[in-house]
């Protein structure tokens, strides 16, 4: 069973713009997959439309077989591009909140994450810096032992220290024999290492689908030079 499939999948919002147009896709479980491409290609519609926030003009998204509902949401862990949280509260209320809502939500994995980032539980959600923000969010969707964790532009607002170490907080707590990663993100050189399969979406369209391994092999060059030379701008 692929974790993910999309068929014929398409969006267009009202003021008829077409952010995704007849898009067919199949990921298998247990990977992780950069959805990479272009500003305003699709990537966040796609992400949406998987969790459920968006529903499709046409066609379907089936997450492990199902329709996205209370079932999916369930099972993916989703972190939004921006901050969804009521700013008065601290972090420590951040994890009563999460643990009411989600029955997979591990509260001590999250407290050691919080820990080892050296971030203050008691800090209100104000005070953080938007960097420190993004943590905390990053924290709260990877300690759920989900089966899909579906990361809108996880690393875009911290430091390159920082990248590295949100990354390794992404791998270590990823089990790949249970769960799957879709990870949307400008970052392509900070995250390739940690990818086995890219897609890139260009105008709403798939243009490419495949292992990281084989970009690498086919093109002769890593998956970041590959998009930048794809994408040029001139
Ligand atoms: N709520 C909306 N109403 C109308 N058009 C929208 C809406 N949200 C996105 N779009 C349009 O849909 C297209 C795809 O946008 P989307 O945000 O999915 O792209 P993206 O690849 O995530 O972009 P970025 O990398 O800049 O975040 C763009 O043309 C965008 O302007």
């Amino acid at each position: 069973m692929n974790i993910l499939d999309c068929h014929d999948l398409t969006k267009i919002y009202p003021g008829q713009t077409t952010a995704l147009d007849h898009i067919n896709l199949s990921c298998a479980d247990g990977k992780i997959i950069g959805l990479l491409g272009p500003n305003g290609s699709g990537k966040t519609t796609l992400v949406k439309l998987i969790q459920g926030l968006l529903t499709p003009t046409e066609g379907e998204v089936l997450i492990d077989g199902k329709k996205p509902g209370p079932e999916t949401k369930a099972m993916v862990s989703y972190l939004p591009d921006l901050m969804s949280f009521d700013e008065s509260m601290k972090i420590r209320d951040l994890f009563w909140l999460y643990q009411d809502f989600y029955a997979d939500f591990d509260k001590s994995r999250a407290e050691d994450m919080i820990q080892k980032l050296q971030l203050d539980p008691s800090e209100k959600i104000k005070l953080l810096s938007k960097g420190n923000k993004e943590k905390v969010q990053l924290i709260l969707c990877m300690a759920r032992n989900a089966r899909l964790y579906l990361l809108d532009e996880p690393i875009g607002g911290v430091d390159p220290a920082t990248r590295d170490f949100i990354l390794h907080t992404i791998l270590s707590n990823y089990q790949r024999d249970k769960a799957s990663i879709l990870i949307s993100t400008h970052l392509i050189a900070d995250v390739e290492n940690i990818l086995d399969e890219a897609i890139i979406i260009q105008k709403g369209h798939i243009q490419l689908h495949e292992s990281v391994e084989t970009i690498r092999e086919q093109y002769g060059c890593s998956v970041n030079e590959y998009f930048k030379e794809a994408f040029k701008c001139y």
